[in-house]
């Protein structure tokens, strides 16, 4: 089997006003996340992931922040289209694993909803994706909560 790997990272900094989505998921908390699309970090990392296992460009050069047509776009939009772009190119999603890294809100309870609204837009089950939360500690700006991460890898093989 042709197997390969590919990673992707995130990183949004924390805004009021904003809606806070993670997953696909919107959290009810008083700030979200700054970005041209709906800033979802965790699914822009698992795009990247996908294009780069499949040696593509990153989700910047799909969906440029520059053009209007994906201002405040849902990131699940954008993952279909990944997912359209690597199948044109032969390849099949095998699973998804990804971390984030949040101080707030606690993401634990909402895990299992997550996995459900990205599982759908990859056309994977609920358990090809695996999906963690953690704090940065205190530690520099995230850690400080000025921002939410998140790092994602992909396995792909050849349908
Ligand atoms: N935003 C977050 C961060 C963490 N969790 C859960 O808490 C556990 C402990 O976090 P540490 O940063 O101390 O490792 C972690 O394993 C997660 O289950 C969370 O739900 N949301
Ligand atoms: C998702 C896109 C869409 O324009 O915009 P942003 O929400 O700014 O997200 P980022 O990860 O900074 O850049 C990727 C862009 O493709």
């Amino acid at each position: 089997m042709n197997l390969r790997i590919g990673h992707g990272y995130d990183i949004h900094r924390i805004v009021a006003g904003r809606p806070l989505i993670l997953g696909g998921v919107r959290f009810e908390v008083d700030f979200g996340l700054e970005g041209h699309s709906d800033a979802d970090c965790l699914t822009h990392a698992i795009c990247d992931a996908l294009l780069g296992a499949a040696g593509l460009p990153d989700i910047g050069h799909f969906f440029p922040n520059t053009d209007p047509a994906f201002k405040n776009i849902d990131s699940q939009v954008l993952l279909q289209r990944v997912r359209a772009e690597i199948r044109q190119r032969g390849f099949e999603i095998v699973n998804i694993d990804a971390t984030v890294i949040a101080e707030k809100p606690k993401l634990q309870p909402r895990l299992t909803e997550m996995k459900s609204t990205l599982a759908k837009s990859a056309g994977l089950l609920p358990d090809e994706i695996g999906l963690k939360a953690t704090t940065n500690e205190g530690i520099d700006d995230l850690g400080r909560g000025l921002a939410i991460a998140a790092h994602a890898v992909a396995l792909l093989k050849r349908s």
